[in-house]
Parts: C-alpha cells; structure tokens; sequence
C-alpha cells in the first residue's frame, strides 16, 4: 500500500461507470461536473456510448465488456475508490460485469459508498437498457447502498403499473427497498403539478424532500446529476438524508439555472457549477480597475501630480495636502481597523490591523517631520473633500458588508503604489528632489507588495459574493477612486483646481483657522 493510501484523502474520490453523452449533459459528462461542484476528484469509466443531445438519442454502441472490465480493474488496481454512482448499464452482460467488480472489491476488503441510478428509459422517451437487463438491475440494485429511481424505473424494478400518486409512489418504494435491504430514493420529476418532491425510503422510515417544480424543460440528466451528487456526498456527510438535502437543494438551483446555459434547443442540460457565479470570471480587481482608466489618467494628469513629481509644486500646497492627509488618513485607520474586525481570516485580519496601525505610524511621521506647524499635524479642519471621501469610507463600515469595505479601501493602497510607481521612474535620482521622501514612501516596491497584497484580498473576497454584493464592491472602488482624484487635485493653488472646496468646507471650529483660508 503506498503512504497515499493511508493518508486521508483530500478530496472524495468518486467513479462514474455510466454512459457517455457527448453534448455533456447527462452520463459521465455530468457526473463529473456534479462530482467537481461537490469536491470530489472525478473518474469514469464507459459502458455505453451514445450518440445524443438535448432532442434524443440517435444511437447506441456498448464496447466489449472485456473493455468495460479492463476500465474497472485499471481504476481498483490503482486507486481506492470512496463513492461509486452506476448509471446506464445498457445490457445485462454490462450488468453482470459491475456486479462482478463490487463483488470483486468487496473481496479486496474495499467498500466504497455504492449509488446506483437505475437508468432505463432517456427523459427523451429512448430506451438505454435491454428489457432482458432489468432483472440484472435488480441484482445491482441488492449491491448499492441507495438505489435512485424515477417512477417508471421504480414501476419496473417492483415490476408494477407506474404509480399514479406520490403515497403510491412512496409505497412501492418502501416494498422495494424491503425486498431489496438497500434504501431508495424515489423521485418525484415525472409527477405533474407545481412540486417536485423526492423522499428516501429506508430502514430508518421516510424523509421528504419537498421542492417547487421549476418551469422549465432543462431537466436533461438531473437523474444522472443528482445521484453523482449523492455519491460524491455521502463519504462526507453524517448520513442520507443530510447528503440528500444538500444534494437536492444544489439541484433545484442547478436546474432553475439551466436555461441560462443556451445549450441546445430541446431539453436543456442543468448548470452544474451555478452556485460557484465568479468561477470562470476575470478577477474583480482587473474588471475595476478597467473601470477606472480615465480616473486614472486624470490622476496623472493633474497639475497637482505633475508638479509633485517634478518638483516644482509651492511647498504650500504641498503641506496643504499633506494637513488633509493626516486628517485623512485618521479615519482611514479607523476604516481599516474595521476590516480587520470583519475579516473572514487571520490573513486578512492580520492586514487590515497592520495597515491600520501603519497608517497612525509611519504615514504620519512623514506628516509630522514635513508639517512643521503643531496644529497642522494633530488637528484643523477637513475641507468638503477631505469629508466627503471619509464619509463615504464610514459609511461603507457602517452600512456594508466586509467585501464593500475592503473594496472601499483598496485604492488608498493601489492608486498611490500606481502614482508613486511612475513618479518615481520618472524622477529617477531622489536626491535633492524637494519631495522625494514623499515618492520614495509610494514608489517603494515593498508599498507596491501591500498594495497587491490588499487586492488578492478583495479578490477573495469577491470570489465569495453574489453580483449584486459585486457590484456594490466596484461601486465603493469607483467612488473611493473619484475620492482620490479629488483629494490630490484639491490642494493646487492654480488653474485645474476643484473649487467645491470653498462652498462646502467644514464648518469652522472655534478659534480654528479654516485651512483654505490660510
Ligand atoms: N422541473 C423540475 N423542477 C424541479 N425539480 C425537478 C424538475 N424535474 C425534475 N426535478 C428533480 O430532478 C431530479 C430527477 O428527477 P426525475 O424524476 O426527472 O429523474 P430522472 O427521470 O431519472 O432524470 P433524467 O432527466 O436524468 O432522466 C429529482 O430530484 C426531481 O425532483
Ligand atoms: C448516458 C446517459 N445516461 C443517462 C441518461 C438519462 O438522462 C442519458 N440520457 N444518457
């Protein structure tokens, strides 16, 4: 036994031996999605391939069986198997061969979770087992630990009329789950009416599943899909009716999802993946900052900036600046302190807690070694813009959710390490440059690594959320970005200066000076 054996397993490690169905909605297509989308690490082998789609199947070749039993014994020679689901078995020879093999597992000592979906009849109408098969199901059905019938297959396995009621449905399956020592799981999808119940039936009694019907004609391979499911679930969870909750749940989501996938015209295939909606998706940082391109540019652009970089900006309107900053950068630290308090992880509580005391630490001694006036650095007033960007950033630890938050923040960190980066090649030797201990802070690759620190947690945070949470996070990023641009533009004494400073400051403290008065 290699030590992989004996470690425990990271993931489930579940087999399909079904059938195939190449435009991927039903067969081994979708129990791998349905494996994927339960954490577990997928395998297959084919017993029949079919030539199909979402109107029907056109054709049907079932390989040896020699092939069959040479997939099988490649797989259990090598691999310990934790779930098995058995779909289409096409034949009684098929049959027989995967009996043989769980027998022949069994006798190896191994007892994967067996499921076992019955499958006779596509939900196109076309028949995908031999009627001589049926009894050889039966003898399948004695191996598994769940058996997964819908009403015509569960009709056929008790070898009654199809149940016209669901008590009637219940009944024949507590008879067969009876005859047979295995529990079942009888489906409701062939019932009309706006429900869709499924109910396990077992030696602990009958669990219920209720669901809406959802109205839709994408219901090709939900058979397939939820028994792939209930395998993948099963090894880790307490037992059926947990796994089959959970299981049920996914597949109600899964197939009022479906329609959004446009594959094919007829019977559409299920979304296997619709609970994971940024899989796939580029990262949110990229998407915003896309977003924010002209806001960047005009940043660049600024009188402002441009001076700042080379030097020529009046050393008035830089301390202008630099007065709102640490007024700024306050409550800034209070901000932070909050995303720490709501971070998902120590990770990113670790982050949000050093920034926030980074902020109070080494940010502001460049405030206090360049702002040689007491009140400028420990008080004054906060100009209409220098507000407005700190109510916002409050209001989004107020009222939002941590992804917002972190959202909001991100661009203190990622525009100026963006700013800072370019006026610093630009001014290349710092020396003797009247702000170069400013550029040097911002230029700094180790304030770029936070900066990009900072943004693999937004994006992991984004990853967690919905697409109206994920517009909220790119509507705080957008905003906090106009913010910035306004912040730096707002202490240019000349032309190109935001002028909604004089209308709106804050109201003047006692004794206080206003700063653009000064
Ligand atoms: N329109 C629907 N809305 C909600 N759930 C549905 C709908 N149709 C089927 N289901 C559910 O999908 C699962 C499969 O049910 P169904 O009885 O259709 O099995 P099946 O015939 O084996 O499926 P397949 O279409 O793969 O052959 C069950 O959980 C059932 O309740
Ligand atoms: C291969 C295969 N298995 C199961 C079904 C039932 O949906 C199907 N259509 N095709």
């Amino acid at each position: 036994m290699s030590p992989a054996d004996v470690a425990r397993p990271r993931r489930v490690r579940a087999l399909s031996i079904a059938g195939t169905d190449p435009t991927g909605g039903a067969g081994i297509a979708a129990d791998l999605k349905s494996f994927a989308a339960h954490g577990a690490y997928g395998m297959a082998a084919v017993t029949a391939v079919v030539a199909q789609n979402t109107h029907g199947v056109r054709a049907v070749h079932v390989p040896d069986v020699e092939l069959l039993d040479a997939q099988l014994d490649a797989v259990s020679d090598d691999v310990v198997v934790d779930a098995v689901k058995i779909g289409m078995t096409a034949t009684a020879q098929v049959a027989q061969h995967v009996a043989a093999w769980l027998d022949r597992e069994r006798a190896r000592g191994r007892t994967p979770v067996v499921v076992l979906d019955p499958v006779m009849v596509a939900s196109s109408g076309d028949r995908l087992l031999s009627r001589d098969a049926e009894s050889r199901v039966r003898a399948l059905a004695v191996r598994a630990d769940l058996v997964t019938p819908n009403l015509p297959e569960l009709a056929v396995l008790v070898d009654e009329p199809v149940a016209a009621t669901w008590p009637m449905a219940l009944d024949q399956a507590r008879r067969f789950a009876d005859r047979c020592g295995t529990a079942v799981l009888v489906k409701g999808g062939h019932l009309t009416g706006p429900a869709s119940p499924d109910a396990l039936v077992g030696a602990a009694g009958v669990v219920e599943f209720a669901a809406d019907r959802v109205a839709t004609t994408s219901t090709h391979g939900t058979g397939c899909s939820l028994s792939a499911a209930l395998a993948a679930l099963r090894p880790v969870r307490a037992d059926w009716p947990t796994a089959a909750r959970e299981a049920k749940a996914w597949l109600t989501g899964a197939i009022a999802a479906g329609d959004a996938l446009l594959v094919g015209s007829g019977a559409g295939p299920v979304d296997h993946l619709h609970h994971l909606p940024a899989l796939g998706r580029r990262p949110f940082t990229d998407e915003v900052w896309d977003e924010v391109a002209a806001i960047r540019s005009a940043c660049d652009a600024l009188p402002f900036v441009r001076a700042l970089g080379d030097g020529t900006l009046p050393l008035t309107a830089f301390e202008d600046y630099l007065h709102q900053d640490a007024l700024y950068l306050a409550d800034y630290a209070r901000v932070l302190a909050h995303a720490s308090q709501a971070a998902p992880s120590p990770t990113a509580q670790g982050f949000f807690a050093r920034g926030a005391a980074a902020c109070l630490d080494v940010e502001q001694r460049l405030h206090e070694a360049r702002l040689a006036r007491a009140d400028r650095r420990t008080g004054g007033v906060r100009s209409a813009v220098t507000r407005a960007y700190v109510d916002h950033l409050l209001a989004t630890a107020a009222r939002g959710s941590y992804a917002e938050v972190v959202a909001a923040v991100l661009p203190c960190y990622w525009l100026y390490a963006d700013v800072g980066m370019r006026l610093l090649a630009r001014a290349g030797d710092l020396a003797g440059h009247p702000y170069g201990d400013w550029i040097a802070l911002y230029g700094d690759p180790e304030f770029a690594a936070r900066a990009a620190q900072a943004r693999a947690l937004v994006d992991d945070a984004a990853r967690g959320v919905d697409e109206t949470q994920r517009r909220l996070m790119a509507e705080a990023f957008v905003r906090s970005c106009e913010h910035e641009l306004a912040f730096f533009a707002q202490s240019w004494p000349g032309p190109g200066r935001h002028d909604e400073r004089a209308a709106g400051d804050e109201a003047v403290a006692p004794g206080r000076v206003p700063v653009a008065a000064t």
